[in-house]
């Protein structure tokens, strides 16, 4: 927060950000109304200057002085008018400062040039001097140096021509010094401020903006670490599948779902065969990528509707909801078959993979899982004590028998 503030700090003289960076990023953003605001204005002040032809002809009247004026009101309007046009397509205001600069030194230099021209009209010109001032303050927007620099070259300037041409004595000279002082105070305070005033409203939508941004970061961070969380908890860290705690969550849903809607549910037991002598042959890290295999090719047989995971150790178990027990031993089958089929690694060529599974069907009847899983359990067992790579199913009968 504090390194922000640092960064968006306002110079108390300038008025313009003391990191450059900060200041480039804030021209930049103002460029294109600064470019319009600056190409208006100075079409405005060039044809007001222009204008000021007509009192010269009504003082002057026909003679060389009006001459010598016309030419140069002409020359500095014409420059102004390029010169605006020139800004209007081409001012960067970050880049192309001196652009913006040009066209002021150009009209301070034709007022000046009207003392010697016209030393009678002092005091009008004076009020001129006071108008420009405040007009190259106020409205050329966000460039205080320039405007500064400007106003100090139109009024040193002028004072120098006055005292030179207009034969004034000193307290009048004092007089129009004072007011000029004047004028660049007001002037130079009122940019300065306004411009310091736009830099700190920058500089807080910024903040602000970083700040939203942050905050974005920190809650998609939170999201991804909620999401980490969940996996890691509902997640087998070997397989993939859902863990005993969330497959148990699951299944009890989907019991009760297939109850209310009165469908049969089917559950199946999976045991890996031999699972010991697989580690016992291969390793533990060889048993590892079997499990995960098997994992793989349980899941990719089922239904999406289905629900698989891991119940412990080399055990699997399946949810299956709305499925009738011919379609639960079809299924049951085809993953023992796909189990078979698994493709191994070339150094453990000669295992021969395969499960036993044990079904459990909930027809309509008000059971509970944990009579399912127990009676998919005996059904597994059974199977095991039958010579294993089997699929066994619970009827009635077995349980009364
Ligand atoms: N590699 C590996 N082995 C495991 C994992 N979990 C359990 N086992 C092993 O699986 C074996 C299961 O052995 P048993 O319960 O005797 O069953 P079995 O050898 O598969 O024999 P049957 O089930 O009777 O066909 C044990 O040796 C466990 O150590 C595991 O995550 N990775």
């Amino acid at each position: 927060m504090s390194s922000l503030k640092a960064h968006y700090q306002v110079h108390w003289l300038t008025g313009q950000f003391c990191e450059s960076g900060s200041e480039s990023m804030y021209r930049r953003s103002i460029a294109s109304r600064v470019r319009f605001e600056s190409c208006l204005y100075l079409t405005v002040a060039a044809l007001i200057f222009g204008m000021f032809a007509i009192s010269d002809y009504y003082l002057l009247g026909i003679n060389r002085e009006f001459y010598l004026l016309l030419a140069m009101r002409t020359g500095v309007v014409g420059l102004c008018l390029f010169l605006a046009f020139v800004i209007g397509r081409w001012g960067g205001y970050s880049s192309k400062v001196w652009l913006h600069a040009l066209p002021l030194w150009l009209l301070a230099t034709g007022i000046i040039l009207i003392v010697p021209l016209r030393p009678e009209s002092l005091p009008t010109q004076v009020t001129a001097v006071v108008v420009a001032t405040m007009a190259f303050y106020l409205l050329i927007p966000n460039l205080l140096t320039v405007a500064t620099l400007a106003s100090l070259y139109l009024n040193i300037g002028f004072l120098a021509f006055a005292g030179l041409f207009a034969e004034i004595g000193p307290l009048a000279m004092l007089r129009i010094a004072l007011l000029l002082i004047m004028a660049n105070v007001v002037g130079f305070c009122a940019l300065l401020r306004l411009e310091s005033l736009q830099r700190k409203q920058f500089a807080l939508l910024h903040e602000e903006r970083d700040q939203n941004q942050q905050l974005h970061e920190e809650i998609a961070h939170r999201k991804s670490l909620e999401t980490q969380l969940r996996v890691v908890a509902e997640r087998d860290a070997l397989t993939g599948l859902n863990n005993r705690g969330h497959f148990m969550k699951l299944a009890e849903k989907l019991l009760q779902h297939s109850q209310r809607e009165k469908v049969p549910f089917g559950f199946f037991m999976i045991d890996v065969d031999h699972f010991k002598a697989i580690n016992d042959t291969w390793g533990h890290r060889r048993g590892d990528w079997v499990l995960t295999k098997i994992a793989e090719v349980c899941a990719e047989c089922l239904r999406p509707t289905d629900v698989i995971g891991r119940f412990g150790g080399e055990e699997f178990v399946v949810a299956l909801p709305n499925i009738s027990p011919e379609d639960a031993q079809m299924v049951a089958e085809r993953l023992k078959q796909q189990v078979a089929d698994l493709p191994l690694q070339k150094e453990m060529e000669t295992l021969c993979p395969s499960v036993t599974i044990g079904i459990a069907i909930a027809h309509t009847e008000d059971i509970d899982l944990e009579t399912l899983i127990s009676r998919a359990d005996q059904m597994l067992y059974s199977g095991k004590r039958k010579g294993r790579n089997r699929v066994v199913m619970y009827v009635k009968e077995e349980e009364e028998g």
